[in-house]
């Protein structure tokens, strides 16, 4: 497994307040990652660095077997590069049908070959087919997405990333509120496609975090608290000082 992203020393302030503080953190390509820890820690601005939205004081983040840095690129940028993020708001086009939606999502595809899988082309209609029975939703083609359970519209979601054939995917906490067959069905899903991309999700269910069966990474007060195994983070006593003993 061959690193993708590196990330070392970096710290971010805020008004002076230390919100990542010398982290370092490194995903491979394929890989699955959960990402845990308390309110504050610094999940969210660790995605925001990765996705250039903040710019870190100091240290370095470097992309891809050429090891470029993704401080020197803008966000849109990083996007092309293959960066995708999927907040935990749905963010589908509720007007449009499951096709729709990923027809559009193919269409802003990254890269010099966007226009192949035009939704009217025929490979457009397979790779539209494909994403459809990778998240589960090829009976739900026609429909619009704004009737769609706010799991599957999650999963649209997840869909219209993965037709932007990202290399990285950032996924902030996916379970929440699904329900448990939801919640299973996602899982599953991103299991999926860790197989093909590097996946890191910021999770606070438990239960969803040992589903995914992945290296867990354990952040507190912007560092790496604990790494590895959920059996082997969650024996951790720091770990149940700061987090799971609250
Ligand atoms: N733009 C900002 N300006 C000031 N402080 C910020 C800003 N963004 C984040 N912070 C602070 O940095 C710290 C880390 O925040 P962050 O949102 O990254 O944590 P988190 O781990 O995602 O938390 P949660 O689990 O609650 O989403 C918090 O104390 C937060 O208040």
């Amino acid at each position: 497994m061959s690193t993708l992203l590196e990330m070392s020393g970096v710290s971010v302030s805020f008004d002076g307040f230390k919100a990542i503080n010398n982290l370092s953190f490194r995903i491979g390509e394929p890989e699955l990652r959960a990402i845990i820890g308390p309110n504050g820690a610094g999940k969210t601005t660790f995605m925001d660095i990765i996705t250039g939205k903040t710019r870190p004081d100091e240290g370095r983040v470097l992309w891809g077997e050429k090891s470029v840095s993704l401080l020197k690129m803008s966000e849109s940028q990083i996007a092309r590069a293959g960066v995708g993020r999927k907040f935990q708001k749905p963010t589908v086009f509720e007007a449009q049908t499951v096709r729709e939606n990923l027809a559009m999502a193919l269409k802003n595809k990254r890269g010099p070959f966007d226009v192949l899988f035009h939704s009217k082309t025929r490979a457009g209609a397979e790779r539209i087919e494909a994403i459809a029975a990778e998240i589960g939703l090829s009976d739900q083609l026609g429909r619009i997405s704004g009737e769609l359970s706010h799991g599957q519209k999650q999963w649209l979601e997840i869909g219209m990333l993965l037709a932007q054939d990202p290399r990285l995917l950032l996924v902030d906490e996916p379970a929440a509120g699904m329900t448990p067959a939801e919640r299973e069905h996602t899982t599953d899903l991103l299991r999926r496609a860790a197989t093909k991309h590097a996946v890191v999700v910021v999770e606070h269910d438990m239960e969803f975090v040992r589903r995914l069966d992945c290296k867990v990474t354990v952040l507190c007060e912007g560092s790496v608290l604990a790494e590895g195994s959920l059996d082997h983070v969650t024996a951790n006593q720091d770990v149940i000082d700061v987090y799971l003993g609250r």
